[in-house]
């Protein structure tokens, strides 16, 4: 099946004085894409320029041909793009199937409460517990269960394997290649070199608020060099 595109062109974010995002520009056609960077070249701002969430001065991001530039995160969100944001935020006092309640849609979509539990078996076991009461992997998988709910066209996140055991960061990996070989479109923003090249056969690689390269996963996995310039480790942490 394929996916829907996601072009983002010659995009501009400034805070005050500092320059962040400095003429982005990347396609998402159809195929998964990684996006990678050292921390503070301004992947999680790209995100969030997509979302709506912060201003952009210049340039534009579309969506299948509508442009999104200018909308706000819920706009946004409504034209089909989800974001797992950094950090997995969580209600506390919210159980876990309150949580997936809030964003379940009604009618007939891929993705319902069933299956996110038959995807996550563990959020079923923990289906009464309060957001403060997950572990970082079970909140991880409660706030990519939120954005798949959406059903959206595209799904950005960010950095999803964050602080998550091997195991599951290996579920995770199944997960997105599954999610991404029924259509919808992924971008996943990491730093885990591993993840990024296992989920997508290609990597956006972000130097100071400008894509400084794309290559295949296959050639970034065989260039140490590269490794150590783009994400400063000599091999997948
Ligand atoms: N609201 C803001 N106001 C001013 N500066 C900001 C703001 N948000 C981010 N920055 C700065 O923008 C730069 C890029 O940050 P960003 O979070 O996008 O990087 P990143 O590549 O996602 O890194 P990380 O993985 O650490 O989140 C950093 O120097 C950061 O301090």
């Amino acid at each position: 099946m394929t996916g829907s595109r996601l072009d983002i062109s010659d995009l501009h974010v400034r805070f005050g004085q500092a320059h962040i995002l400095q003429g982005v520009t990347l396609s998402l056609d159809g195929a998964p894409l990684s996006l990678i960077g050292r921390n503070g070249m301004g992947k999680s701002t790209l995100c969030h320029a997509v979302m709506g969430m912060v201003a952009t001065q210049e340039g534009t991001v579309e969506l299948d041909g509508t442009k999104l530039t200018g909308l706000g995160p819920n706009q946004v969100a409504r034209k089909g793009v989800a974001l797992v944001p950094q950090g997995r935020r969580m209600f506390p006092s919210l159980s876990v199937h309150e949580h997936l309640l809030l964003v379940a849609r009604k009618g007939d979509h891929r993705w319902t409460i069933d299956r996110v539990y038959e995807t996550f078996p563990r959020l079923f076991e923990r289906r009464r517990n309060g957001g403060n009461q997950l572990s970082g992997g079970e909140q991880q998988m409660l706030a990519i269960s939120r954005a798949l709910l959406m059903n959206p066209r595209v799904v950005i996140m960010d950095e999803p394997s964050e602080g998550l055991a091997p195991v599951i960061v290996d579920h995770l990996i199944e997960t997105l290649r599954q999610i991404a070989a029924e259509g919808m479109g992924v971008l996943l923003v990491e730093q885990n070199m591993r993840v990024a090249t296992a989920v997508s056969d290609r990597v956006a690689i972000m130097v100071t608020g400008q894509i400084a390269a794309t290559m295949p996963s296959r050639d970034l996995e065989a260039d140490t060099d590269a490794q150590r310039r783009y994400l400063g480790v000599s091999h997948g942490h």
